[in-house]
């Protein structure tokens, strides 16, 4: 009697990612013996295997999840779960806006990892900005893909008993914690974990006891806990977007969960703004410098617009919910969707400058004073966006704002 033995979890390495990837016929029998691996992962969480045929030189991406935090290590330890979560979430997004996901090739829930596409002919759109290049194509790319991944999760269009089920299959706890606290909880405290340069600690003092402040997050962070509107990406900031010419590629939604509408929007929107903010910095040339930060203003304005649009469509045409055709209902969702998505953007402005995960964009200034002075900027423009976000109308208000920052 032959005994099948479940292969149980372990981390893969340089050697044995081969056992993956062989079985799948990926590669020519040819190929398999001309396999050249790298570990390339630079994210806070996973180790990522990049793997290349010397002969085509096809190549596949394998993301395994490790039991814990990589950029912690084990004192930090992490469901695997996260993994199926990612190579579910690529599939379901995938059903929506296939052009711009990777595509799962094969995952394994108990190894932890997703096979997927190779995109390395493309760029993290974090360092391309950073390198001052533009991309014409990544606002109505993005707008895209937030509203239809939003509209085809949403009771708005789905049986009730079907969102329900997609909300239990998406049950993401421990990568929403993360959250809960690096985004809306640690950045207001004086937690240990977070990291800002002590010439900051008079702004931070401030922002500590600001009550009218702390009041706004603590509302925006019960919304995080408890609106399961949409099924979001999670974690839709610049170091997730991969670009190319006009291509864009949303990856790495291990965050994804049922959450509130607007926080993959506005963490996009985070993103770009102290982009713009660090490009005072970075761009050497005051024409080219004008022209960055008009180019991200534009695509902050041209990203919601696209949203708004693109979700108005589809509800014009596929929405079932029973009030869809009664006027201002829509008009509500979106006007609550847009000044909740600036309260979340202020916070994400705010801990990716004083809390444990920081952005390359302002990290990497490389004078001292001047990354103090933006840094400085960015938590007045954060707090400004979460006290304010009830008083904007209309996206051209925040991006006067940002370019007054
Ligand atoms: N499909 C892919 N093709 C090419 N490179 C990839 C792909 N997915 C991830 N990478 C590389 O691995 C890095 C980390 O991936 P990411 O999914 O962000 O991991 P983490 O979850 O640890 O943040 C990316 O910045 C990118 O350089
Ligand atoms: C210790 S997790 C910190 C931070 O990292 C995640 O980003 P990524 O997976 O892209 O590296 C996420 O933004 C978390 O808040």
């Amino acid at each position: 009697m032959s005994v099948q033995v479940k292969p149980t979890y372990e981390p893969l390495n340089e050697l044995t990612v081969l056992d993956v990837v062989k079985p799948l016929d990926f590669f020519d029998a040819s190929e398999q013996n001309q396999l050249h691996v790298r570990e390339i992962g630079d994210g806070n969480l996973n180790l990522v295997f990049h793997i290349e045929s010397a002969l085509s030189k096809k190549a596949v991406i394998v993301k395994q999840a490790l039991p814990y935090a990589k950029v912690v290590g084990e004192s930090w330890p992490l469901t695997l779960d996260r993994a199926r979560i990612e190579s579910e979430a690529l599939i379901k997004e995938a059903e929506s806006v296939p052009h711009l996901v990777p595509k799962v090739l094969y995952s394994d829930s108990t190894l932890a990892v997703t096979v997927m596409e190779d995109l390395s002919d493309h760029v993290i759109l974090r360092k391309g900005l950073i390198e001052g290049q533009i991309y014409p194509k990544l606002a109505s790319d993005i707008g895209t893909f937030a509203a239809k991944t939003a509209f085809y999760s949403s009771d708005f269009y789905l049986h009730p008993f079907e969102k329900k089920e997609q909300v239990k299959r998406f049950s993401n706890p421990e990568l929403c914690k993360i959250t809960e606290d690096l985004v809306f909880t640690d950045p207001f405290f004086n937690i240990e974990t977070n990291d800002f340069p002590a010439e900051l600690q008079s702004e931070v003092d401030v922002i500590w006891n600001d009550t009218e402040l702390l009041k706004e997050v603590a509302q925006l962070r019960l919304s995080f806990l408890t609106k399961a509107e949409v099924l979001l990406h999670g974690d839709l900031h610049s170091g997730s977007i991969f670009v190319k010419g006009d291509s864009t590629k949303v990856i790495d939604p291990e965050f994804a969960f049922y959450g509130p509408a607007g926080f993959d929007i506005a963490h996009f929107i985070a993103n770009l703004a102290l982009n713009h903010l660090s490009q005072n910095a970075h761009a050497k040339e005051p024409f080219h410098r004008e022209t960055l930060q008009t180019y991200l203003l534009e695509t902050i304005e041209k990203t919601w617009k696209t949203y708004r649009e693109t979700f108005t469509a589809l509800w014009n045409e596929k929405a079932t919910d029973p009030f869809a055709k009664i006027d201002g209902v829509l008009e509500n969702f979106l006007e609550k969707t847009f000044q909740e998505a600036i309260g979340f953007a202020g916070c994400e402005i705010i801990r990716r400058t004083i809390g444990l995960a920081h952005v390359a964009d302002l990290d990497s200034i490389p004078k001292k004073e001047v990354e103090l002075f933006y840094k400085k900027t960015a938590l007045e423009l954060g707090v400004k966006l979460i006290k304010n976000q009830r008083k904007l109308t209309n996206i051209t208000e925040l991006t006067d704002w940002i370019r007054g920052a």
